[in-house]
C-alpha cells in the first residue's frame, strides 16, 4: 500500500473507455495500491460531428485539463488519439502490453472483404481506411461512420450498411470480438499508428506516482509505438490523416548465428479517393524505434508522400 490515498484515473464515459481504464485499475488494485475510476464527458462524446471537423484531440483534451488541474491523478487514452505533440507537464508513465492493432471488418452475413460485391456499402469516418479500402478498388461504397462501437456495429445488425471497419482491439476489450468477420492483415489495410495501445499519463512532477505506473509498462509495445508515431509525427500528421503505420519486435539473427529482437517497421500514405498509394518498410535495432520511424517518413516524403496525402 502507498500512503497517498486513492489514485483517481480519469476516462471517458464509453464502454470502451471504462473498459480499457478498468483494466489499468484492476493492474494498480493488483499491485497493491487504491485506484478508482472518474468518469468525464469529453467534446468528442457529445458530438456526432466527423473527428476531422472537431479537430484532433477531441477525446482527450478534456481528460488533460481534469489531470492538469488535480481532478485526476492519472488519464487512459487509446494511444492513437493522442496529438503526436508531446502534452507539456504530463508524462505518459506506461504504455501496457499491447493489444491487436489490427483493422476489423465486420459484415452482414459473416462475409469476408473480398466477398462484399461492387456498390456494398461500407461504414468508416478514418480518412486512413477511407483512402486504403478506395485504393484496393473494390467498388465499395464507403459511407461516413461515428459514434460509439455499439451504435457502429448497430448499423450492420440493423441492415443500414453492409460492413463497418472498425479497430479490431475495441471489439475485443468491450467482448465484440465475435462479430469480426475479417482481421485485415496489415498488407491489406495498414492500422493507425499505435492502434491497439493505451497511454497511461500522469503530471510529470508526481515522480511517485510516475514510478508506480512504470510497472505497468511493457517495453516491446512501447518501442513499437514509438516508431509508428514517429512516422506520423515527422509526416507532419494527425491521427486524422490518411497514413497507416505498423511496428513488430521480429527475432532475427546476428552476424555470430545469435537470436536477437529487431524492429520491423512498416508505414503507409494514400490519397482519400484511393487513386495513389506509397507504402516503405525499415527493420533495425529496437532501441532505434524513434529514427527508424523517422527514416521511414523521410523516404515516403521523397517518394512524394506529401503530394498523395494532400490530393
Ligand atoms: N478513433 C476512435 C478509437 N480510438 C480507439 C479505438 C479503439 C481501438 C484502439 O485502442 O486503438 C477507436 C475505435 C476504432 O477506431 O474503431
Amino acid at each position: 500500500m502507498t500512503g497517498r490515498g486513492t489514485i483517481r484515473i480519469g476516462t471517458r464515459g464509453s464502454l470502451l473507455a471504462r473498459t480499457q481504464s478498468g483494466d489499468v485499475r484492476d493492474a494498480l488494485i493488483e499491485a497493491g495500491h487504491d485506484a478508482e475510476l472518474v468518469v468525464i464527458t469529453t467534446a468528442g462524446d457529445l458530438s456526432a460531428e466527423p473527428v476531422e471537423k472537431i479537430g484532433v484531440g477531441v477525446f482527450t483534451t478534456a481528460i488533460r485539463a481534469a489531470l492538469h488541474n488535480g481532478e485526476i491523478d492519472v488519464a487512459v487514452h487509446s494511444y492513437k488519439d493522442l496529438p503526436t505533440a508531446p502534452e507539456e507537464g504530463l508524462t505518459i508513465a506506461a504504455v501496457p502490453p499491447r493489444a491487436d492493432s489490427r483493422d476489423a471488418l465486420v459484415a452482414a452475413g459473416g462475409r469476408v472483404l473480398g466477398e462484399l460485391p461492387p456498390g456494398s456499402t461500407v461504414g468508416t469516418s478514418a480518412p486512413r481506411r477511407v483512402a486504403q479500402l478506395n485504393a484496393l478498388g473494390l467498388g465499395l461504397e464507403i459511407r461516413p461512420l461515428r459514434g460509439n462501437l455499439d451504435t457502429r456495429l448497430g448499423k450492420v445488425a440493423g441492415g443500414e450498411l453492409d460492413a463497418v471497419v472498425v479497430a479490431r482491439a475495441g471489439l475485443v476489450r468491450i467482448g465484440r470480438e465475435d462479430e469480426v468477420t475479417e482481421a485485415f492483415d496489415p498488407v491489406v489495410l495498414l492500422p493507425a499508428p499505435a492502434q491497439g495501445a493505451l497511454a497511461v499519463e500522469c503530471r510529470s512532477d508526481d515522480a511517485e506516482l510516475v514510478s508506480i505506473l512504470a510497472e505497468l509498462d511493457d517495453a516491446p509495445s512501447r518501442a513499437t509505438v514509438d516508431a509508428e508515431r514517429s512516422v506520423l509525427a515527422a509526416l507532419e500528421a494527425g491521427c486524422t490523416a490518411p497514413v497507416g503505420a505498423i511496428a513488430e519486435v521480429v527475432e532475427s539473427l546476428d552476424d555470430d548465428g545469435r537470436v536477437v529482437d529487431e524492429l520491423s517497421l512498416r508505414a503507409g500514405v494514400a490519397a482519400l479517393d484511393g487513386s495513389d498509394e506509397i507504402r516503405a518498410s525499415v527493420v533495425g535495432p529496437v532501441a532505434r524505434a524513434v529514427e527508424l520511424g523517422r527514416e521511414l517518413a523521410a523516404e515516403l516524403l521523397e517518394r512524394g508522400a506529401a503530394e498523395v496525402m494532400r490530393d
